[in-house]
């Protein structure tokens, strides 16, 4: 099974309601979807999210780093070496680690077909069914508290609280809607890098005190704070979970030897895909912390390559696995199955997933085109 192909397309998911955090507010899914084409007429399919404001990925910057560098140096090579595949994807160039991601989960999709198997399979087989928590957007009090009224009738019993945009509001926000939804619902927080180091820790202590039963708080301070990440762990009860803070494995290890958080939140398009967030998955078992795979705004398609890392191993503990939840309609079919909380792996060899009835109509062409002619090494 060699690679002869690689194809870039645009889709674009409406969203059921704008998706609104500290750092951003978006109505749809706007992914780059690629096709990886082999000479045996398998196909692999791998997503990436233009997340510029976590990542620095965009659009067209997926688009070029794909067709311009991936490409050329994966052209003729047989996927069944997947390790020399993998040095070559991740040498073509620095950072650019959505579409890395992309082409990674499509490699991870065509390697487990040729080998007939489920992907999770493939990663350990630790679980066949994963829970996710459902995201709530950022809004007033009011809307915060019937939309998370909704989704608890859906049959979510974890809800992750988009705080950290208007830090004067939030202990207020919290307090309405543990009110609203009484002790049964897990709460977690994700300020997406919204609060100082000593604004976190005092709201997080008021939370305490108020016996709010907070399960987490993510991300309270800048991507870069470290220390101030570190201070925020040592300071309060509740745990940290790094997530704009940790791409790399290297940065998992930072965090780890100093303790700069309680847990970490692995997302394919921070790692660069699978590869590399099994590496954090390594480091994580020989440190004993715990981690949560979480993802972007994405459709199922890439989504499922996440819950398929998840259910490979077992120190994934905690899922934000809500892409498809938050879209508007699924263009896929086959593969994991995500019935609201519930995800249910399936028994389709690769990721599972093919294109559904509904996906020309979510489907473009990118604007521009890439040459693919191989580059030398100097
Ligand atoms: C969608 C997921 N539940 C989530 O909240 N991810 C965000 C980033 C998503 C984005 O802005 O596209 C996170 O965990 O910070
Ligand atoms: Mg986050």
């Amino acid at each position: 099974m060699k690679i002869t192909d690689i194809q870039v397309k645009r889709l674009r998911i409406p969203l059921k309601k704008p998706f609104k955090t500290a750092l951003r507010t978006v109505e749809a899914v706007e992914d780059i979807l690629i096709t990886i084409h082999t000479d045996t007429g398998d196909i692999g399919y791998g997503e990436a999210p233009p997340t510029a404001v976590i990542t620095g990925d965009t659009r067209e910057g997926i688009e070029g780093a794909i067709l311009g560098h991936i490409k050329p140096r994966l052209l003729g090579l047989p996927v069944v070496e997947l390790e020399t595949i993998m040095e070559r994807l991740h040498t073509a160039l620095v950072g650019n680690t959505s579409a890395k991601a992309a082409v990674d989960m499509a490699l991870y999709d065509l390697f487990a077909r040729y080998h007939q198997a489920p992907l999770f399979r493939l990663l350990g087989g630790a679980r066949q069914t994963l829970a996710t928590d459902l995201t709530i957007s950022v809004n007033d009090s009011a809307e915060m508290a019937e939309d998370a009224r909704q989704a608890v009738l859906l049959g979510y019993s974890t809800l992750k609280i988009k705080v950290g945009k208007d830090p004067q509001q939030d202990l207020k926000r919290i307090k309405a809607l543990r009110q609203t939804l009484g002790d049964g619902v897990t709460l977690r927080l994700d300020a997406n890098q919204g609060w100082t180091p000593r604004e976190a820790v005092k709201l997080i202590r008021q939370m305490e005190e108020a016996d709010l039963g907070i399960e987490l708080v993510e991300q309270p301070v800048k991507a870069g704070d470290l220390e101030g990440l570190k201070y925020v762990t040592q300071q309060v009860e509740t745990l940290i979970l790094a997530d704009e803070s940790v791409f790399s494995p290297l940065d998992a290890l930072r965090i780890m030897q100093e303790r700069a958080a309680d847990l970490i939140n692995i997302k394919l398009m921070k790692t660069g895909g699978i590869h590399q967030a099994l590496k954090i998955c390594a480091l994580a078992e020989i440190y004993g912390m715990e981690c949560m795979m979480g993802c972007m705004l994405e459709s199922r398609l890439s989504v499922a390559a996440a819950a398929h890392v998840a259910a490979g191993r077992n120190i994934i503990t905690r899922c934000d696995l809500d892409g498809p939840g938050l879209c508007a309609d699924d263009p896929w079919q086959g593969g994991p199955v995500f019935d609201h909380a519930a995800i249910t792996m399936s028994k389709e060899a690769g990721l599972g997933i093919v294109p559904g009835p509904t996906f020309d109509q979510y489907i473009s062409q990118p604007f521009s085109s890439f040459s693919a002619t191989p580059q030398k090494k100097m």
